[in-house]
């Protein structure tokens, strides 16, 4: 596997392959990330072979003056490790510097989906993604790249900004990989104590409860007030957001009529934990 320290070393190896697949990640890597590594080989396969890149790089400018930067999860020797067991053809470890250079001027913002439910939340934090993500695809020049469904709105703001700026990369969608209780695998779960992990498959459960009422019928408020109900069952879980919004567009819907996303921001002590479930109506076909 070819470790590429800087945007030179990753253009040069770039330069001598043929179809390649990018996994944008953090680091701190867990089986969710490995999942996306295997989603992409399967789509080079499907596509006749090519490379994997993965992307680690915590960056600054998708994390608020108040949020977790300084104390963000970093492995890269194990990282490292992972990726080469997984069958990853590259990893690209960029520095701050050399991705941000003095003087910049220029971000990428999609502009409505970014400043509702998590942009809200973390003011600026999607026009760090974009305009990293757009930086990174400059950089590596991939043919796709893999995101995960967790972050459903970050998934949803990549896949505008690609249809806006004619991006020509395919971006592939990977479920949620779950540890065996029903936790959303994280970076983040790593800081959670030994009670805020015992208390946090509380989201998956809440979100199996509200997916199934809204296959049975229930209305917008009886599914959030059961939500809170669910998650009030766990002292130490705080609601940050419960929002119910279309499954395509993520706009405001007054009755259920076709698929829903079910998002939930909770936090857990000093951790912000986020999850989210598509849901059904009755009589709408999964078509998705
Ligand atoms: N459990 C998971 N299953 C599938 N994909 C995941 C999972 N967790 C994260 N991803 C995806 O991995 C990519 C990199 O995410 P990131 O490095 O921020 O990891 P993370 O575990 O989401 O960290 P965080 O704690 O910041 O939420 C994103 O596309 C994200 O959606
Ligand atoms: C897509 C991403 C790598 C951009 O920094 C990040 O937001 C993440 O890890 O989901
Ligand atoms: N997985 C999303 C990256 C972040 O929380 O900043």
């Amino acid at each position: 596997m070819q470790i590429c320290r800087d945007k030179q070393a990753m253009r040069d190896w770039r330069g001598g392959q043929g179809r390649v697949a990018l996994v944008p990640t953090m680091g701190a890597l867990h089986d969710g990330h490995l999942s996306l590594v295997a989603h992409a080989r399967r789509w080079l396969d499907a596509q006749g072979g090519g490379r994997i890149v993965t992307s680690i790089f915590v960056n600054p400018t998708q994390f608020g003056p108040s949020e977790d930067l300084a104390t963000y999860p970093r492995d890269e020797e194990n990282d490292i490790a992972l990726l080469r067991r997984a069958g990853c053809d590259a990893v690209f470890l960029p520095a701050v510097a050399d991705i941000y250079r003095p003087g910049a001027q220029t971000v990428v913002e999609v502009t409505g989906l970014s400043r509702m439910l998590m942009g809200r939340l973390r003011p600026g934090h999607f026009r760090g993604v974009a305009t990293v993500v757009t930086k990174l695809f400059n950089i590596v020049r991939p043919d796709a790249a893999a995101f995960g469904e967790k972050d459903y709105q970050q998934l949803a703001v990549i896949r505008q900004m690609v249809a806006d700026l004619d991006v020509s990369v395919e971006i592939l969608a990977v479920p949620t990989m779950r540890e065996a209780d029903g936790l959303a695998m994280s970076s983040r779960n790593r800081r959670l104590s030994p009670a805020e992990r015992a208390a946090a498959p509380v989201l998956n459960r809440a979100l199996d409860r509200a997916a199934q009422m809204v296959a049975e019928g229930a209305g917008l408020s009886a599914i959030r007030a059961e939500l809170r109900r669910v998650i009030a069952t766990e002292p130490l879980a705080q609601v940050r957001s419960i929002d119910i919004r279309d499954a395509d567009d993520l706009s405001r819907i007054a009755i259920i009529q076709a698929p829903v996303v079910i998002l939930l921001a909770v936090r857990l002590g000093e951790v912000l934990l986020i999850d989210q479930r598509v849901a059904h109506p009755k009589g709408v076909p999964d078509v998705r």
